[in-house]
């Protein structure tokens, strides 16, 4: 494959020695310094199949712009826009364009959230449990709560009847108990750590993932990039996660 990084920090970095381990070819590369031409043609992007971006919240929207007038299959791991999610999906779907997103591209994470929406009807007949969301993150961070706290906390809003908002900022006085109170910490250099946390009146349950490194992200991401080549649409990990999940029922 040829990708293209729009992004070359952290996550860009770790997709690079993936991608040249396992056979790939990096045609061009992005960031604040030489930022993606956005007014440009699709000729900046050197004959990439994909773009992987990894960038920040303030530049991804532009370049979902632009991602879909080139009409190129985009990976984006960015987080922090997902206020946007049904305008980008209108757009990519009324332009013909090819995106897949992920607030969290590790296998473990989607592990953690099936196992969650096992849970949740359970959970629902045990009113006297609470449920909370905290996550660790390295100081570098650009977005508070991360993407994927916010997404783990958007099945629970949804799936549980007595929490009806997220609560994000960090409280020092009374949480009401329909708020699902999500905290952030910023420390070192964690790499991501999300807790779910349920409480009840004699025990407590902890859920918990926590990233060795950026390479899971790297993998899940480059799996998704080979994926998404010929397809057209709007997609999220889940529908290739769903696809492999079918694929390995039909077989057994
Ligand atoms: N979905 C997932 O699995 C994961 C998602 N993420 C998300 O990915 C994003 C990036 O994370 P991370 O790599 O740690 O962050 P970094 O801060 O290390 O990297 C951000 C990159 O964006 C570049 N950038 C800034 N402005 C522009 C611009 N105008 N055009 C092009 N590039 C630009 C920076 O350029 P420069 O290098 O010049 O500063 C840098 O290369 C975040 O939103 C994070 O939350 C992170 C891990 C996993
Ligand atoms: O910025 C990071 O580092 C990460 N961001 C993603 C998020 O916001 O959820 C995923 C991962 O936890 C690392």
């Amino acid at each position: 494959m040829k990708l293209a990084l729009v992004g070359t920090g952290n996550m860009g970095q770790a997709i690079e020695r993936l991608a040249l381990q396992q056979g790939d070819e990096i045609v061009a590369r992005f960031n604040e310094e030489h930022p993606l031409p956005v007014e440009a043609d699709v000729s900046v992007l050197n004959g990439a199949d994909v773009v992987m971006d990894f960038t920040l919240p303030h530049v991804v929207r532009a370049h979902i712009d632009a991602y879909c007038r080139w009409r190129v299959p985009a990976v984006i791991g960015t987080t922090g826009w997902y206020d946007q999610l049904d305008e980008v999906r209108q757009q990519v779907e009324a332009s013909g364009a090819t995106l897949l997103y992920a607030p969290n591209f590790s296998l473990g994470v989607a592990l953690l959230k099936h196992v969650l929406q096992q849970l949740l009807p359970l959970l629902e007949r045990l009113p006297d449990y609470d449920v909370y969301i905290h996550e660790v993150h390295h100081t570098r961070k650009a977005d508070s709560p991360s993407g994927t706290a916010l997404m783990l906390a958007r099945l629970i809003v949804d799936g549980l009847s007595r929490k009806t908002r997220i609560e994000t900022e960090t409280q020092h006085g009374r949480i009401a108990p329909e708020a699902l109170h999500v905290t952030s910490t910023r420390a070192g250099q964690v790499f991501g750590r999300h807790t779910i946390g349920i409480c009840g009146p004699f025990d407590e349950l902890t859920l918990e993932h926590n990233a060795y490194s950026r390479d899971g992200f790297a993998a899940g991401a480059l799996q998704a990039a080979r994926w998404l080549v010929g397809r057209r649409g709007f997609f999220s990990l889940d529908d290739m996660l769903n696809e492999w999940l079918h694929a390995t029922t039909n077989r057994n």
